[in-house]
């Protein structure tokens, strides 16, 4: 008999995994049978919290209802040895990861690992590789990868008329750290999050950038960080650029010390694509984009610059709600873990290869950045 539910194992009390045991509630395929921190007083804390505002699963049981409390747990081996969890959930600061990553895949857990994936690319690999060699699957926690606006937008960049082919894709994500943030936060500490924003935010400037292009891999990039934290080894302040085939080219700028933005612009040679939210989606019942086919009329000394925008939308909440990216992320994990189907399927793009050739090229932003911005090729 196959089995309905995935038994999730959190690892690191983090932050993100408060919305992420949420999505784990709200997906319905899903339960969150234990949590790990290095303190076991912080995992109940988190049990504790979050069960407040979100009631771990009622299961159904003779028609007598159950509240299924998750078990704290204060060792991360402790967790990832256990038989009764299918996957974890791997919220640890990027330089922590790699560890934790093949010890999960070793003990046959399928792993859902936080972005960016690793310090390097190589680490990456290794950590792809035990998951393959365990047969488990491997995912990043890019949550717009999910998003029901997604396959809607490809539809809206197909488009001869409106859009034509693509020439120039545009990122831009940002928010400005509070004052504690160089002292306390772990995206601004070497040892912890070496990647900075670049790893932060820029990741997922790249991943939009090597979606737009069907996840062709750009031929070189550059890249230069433009202001930094502790002591020079953290980029705070970040742009890149991307040269793909063809003459298509992605730019993307990311920033701890700039407003909340998350804008992306695809642009076509007969029309482009706006969206004000590609990371989180602002709060509403429904995800929206724009397509912009304006013209510019000349006569004379009459200049006209005609606006032509078309607003769109699919019905997908924002967060929190069982049509939401982020459930959507973790339903679509468990169905795969309780299917046993993270095998790749011919043809078909991979999570895990989507997330190594993510980290490949922001390896090769940060060779770049080291050689003073200079063009650094890529292989596929
Ligand atoms: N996909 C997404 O939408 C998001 C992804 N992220 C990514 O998730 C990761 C975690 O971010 P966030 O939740 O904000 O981080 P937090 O600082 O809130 O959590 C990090 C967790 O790592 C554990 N940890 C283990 N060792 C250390 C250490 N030496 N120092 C600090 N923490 C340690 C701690 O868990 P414990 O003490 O319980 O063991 C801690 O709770 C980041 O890499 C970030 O990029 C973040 C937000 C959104
Ligand atoms: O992945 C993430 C999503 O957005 C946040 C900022 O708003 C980031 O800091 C975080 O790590």
């Amino acid at each position: 008999m196959t089995k309905k539910i995935c038994r999730w194992g959190f690892i690191g009390a983090a932050a993100i995994a408060r919305k992420n045991w949420k999505a784990v509630r709200m997906s319905g395929n899903s339960v969150v049978a234990a949590v790990a921190s290095r303190d076991v007083s912080r995992a109940e804390a988190f049990i504790h919290d979050c069960s407040l505002e979100c009631p771990p699963v009622i299961e159904q049981e003779d028609e007598h209802p159950t509240l299924t409390r998750p078990l704290a747990i204060g060792d991360y081996q402790e967790l990832i040895d256990r038989d009764d969890i299918d996957a974890v959930y791997i919220a640890l600061p990027t330089s922590l990861r790699k560890k934790w990553v093949i010890a999960a895949a070793k003990a046959g857990k399928h792993v859902l690992c936080e972005k960016p994936v690793a310090v390097h690319g190589d680490d990456a690999e290794e950590m792809i590789q035990a998951c393959r060699e365990a047969g488990v699957g491997f995912m990043d926690g890019v949550m717009f990868d999910h998003s029901a606006r997604l396959p809607e937008l490809r539809r809206s960049l197909k488009d001869p008329d409106r859009f034509g082919t693509l020439r120039r894709i545009q990122t831009h994500f940002s928010f400005c750290g509070d004052d504690s943030f160089d002292q306390s936060n772990i995206r601004a500490s070497a040892e912890l999050e070496p990647h900075g924003c670049l790893g932060d935010l820029g990741w997922y400037c790249i991943r939009m950038s090597l979606w737009a292009s069907g996840f062709q891999m750009p031929i070189a990039v550059a890249g230069r960080s433009i202001r930094t934290l502790d002591e020079g080894r953290v980029p705070s302040e970040f742009q890149g650029e991307l040269r793909f085939e063809g003459d298509l080219s992605a730019g993307f700028f990311c920033s701890f010390h700039c407003v909340n933005q998350q804008t992306a612009t695809l642009s076509g040679d007969r029309g482009y694509i706006t969206i004000d939210d590609f990371v989180l989606p602002f709060v509403d019942a429904e995800v929206k984009w724009q397509t912009n086919t304006h013209d510019l009329q000349i006569h004379n000394c009459r200049w006209n610059f005609g606006r032509h925008s078309t607003s769109h939308a699919v019905k997908e909440h924002a967060s929190g709600e069982p049509d939401s990216q982020e459930v959507r992320m973790i339903r679509n994990f468990a169905v795969d873990v309780l299917q046993n189907s993270h095998h790749i399927a011919p043809g078909s793009i991979h999570a895990a290869d989507v997330a190594l050739k993510t980290q490949r090229v922001l390896d090769a932003l940060r060779r770049s950045d080291a050689e003073f911005g200079a063009w650094v090729s890529l292989e596929e």
